[in-house]
């Protein structure tokens, strides 16, 4: 695979690109064009999960694509209910058929789920099925402080990445600092708050950076977490949204904009609702 100026490092030694392909809410047929189309315009990793419904669509697209398979990162999730040991490793296998892929590129415990206390069992397998050659890169998704001292303290393997919450109305940049002080990159999910829950691509502080740089508000929040080197997985169905979205990191904020970037947020009261990772369960 070609390394890009913008790529970023793993402690794994692997790379990842800026930006993702966000895919909730692409789904059936329709959604393997749109994916389709976000590699054709230049996206090569796709961030999925089992719960997303979509993970045959991903594989579909995987293989109706003219890119080779090694230029494309596929990452997907382990879902709450089968932090079990046994369970996890057979269920890695499972989602791996279900795709019709050979390996992952990452995979990530979706949620801790601290009340089970069993994400030091699903971190043993992942670390397992990536010795097997099941997964390349293996990182965690809505993990706090403890949480990652845990495994790293049971297996000595760190996560390469940790996939939380950050937008500008909840910045996170608590665990921004907590990923980096461990060297785990940070994963942004729902990078414009999900679009239709609040108004972040709409807030007028942000339209006004974007209009003195000549770009969109998209592209100043994805150029934001770039430059605070933070991943971003936005989601788009749309064509225009997806090439917008790639297309974010060839200029550069100046520093004051990025502090005015960050004073939009707005403590816990920012967070998408019910998503604190220390009391949300995951069911599925
Ligand atoms: N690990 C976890 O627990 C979680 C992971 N995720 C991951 O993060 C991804 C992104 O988060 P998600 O919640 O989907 O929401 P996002 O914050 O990415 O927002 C998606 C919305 O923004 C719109 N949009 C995208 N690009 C643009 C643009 N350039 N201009 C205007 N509007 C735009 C999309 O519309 P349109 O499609 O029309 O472009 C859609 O309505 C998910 O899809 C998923 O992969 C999300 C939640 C939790
Ligand atoms: O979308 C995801 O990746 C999730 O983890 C979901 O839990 C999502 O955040 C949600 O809110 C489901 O109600």
């Amino acid at each position: 695979m070609a390394v890009n100026h913008n790529d970023f490092i793993l402690n794994d030694g692997g790379l990842l690109p800026f930006v993702g392909l966000g895919t909730i809410g692409i789904n059936g047929d329709q959604g393997t064009f749109e994916i389709l189309n976000a590699l054709n315009t230049g996206y090569r990793l796709i961030d999925t999960s089992t719960n997303y419904d979509n993970e045959g669509i991903v594989g579909e697209a995987v293989r109706r694509s003219a890119l080779p398979r090694e230029d494309i990162l596929i990452s997907t999730k382990l879902p709450g209910s089968y932090h079990e040991y046994d369970r996890a490793f057979i269920f890695i296998q499972e989602s791996l058929r279900r795709m019709g892929l050979k390996y992952f590129d990452k995979y990530l415990i979706h949620w801790p789920n601290p009340k089970d206390g069993k994400y030091v069992e699903a971190w043993k397998a992942l670390v397992d099925a990536q010795k097997q050659g099941l997964i390349r890169t293996i990182g965690v998704s809505n993990f706090e402080p403890e949480h990652l001292d845990n495994i790293i303290a049971e297996t000595g393997v760190t996560p390469a990445t940790n996939q939380v919450e950050r937008h500008p109305y909840f910045n996170n940049n608590r665990m921004v600092e907590e990923n980096k002080k461990r060297g785990v990159l940070t994963e942004a999910w729902s990078p414009f708050g999900r679009g239709y829950l609040n108004d972040v691509l709409q807030n007028a502080t942000i339209k006004e950076i974007a209009d003195q740089y000549d770009k969109t508000p998209a592209q100043i929040i994805l150029n934001w977490n770039y430059q605070a080197g933070v991943l971003t997985i936005p989601k788009s169905s749309n064509p225009m949204h997806q090439k917008d979205n790639i297309d974010s990191t060839n200029f550069e904020l100046a520093s004051e904009d990025m502090k005015t970037i960050d004073s939009l947020d707005k403590g816990e009261a920012g967070r998408v609702e019910g998503q604190d990772p220390n009391e949300y369960h995951e069911y599925v």
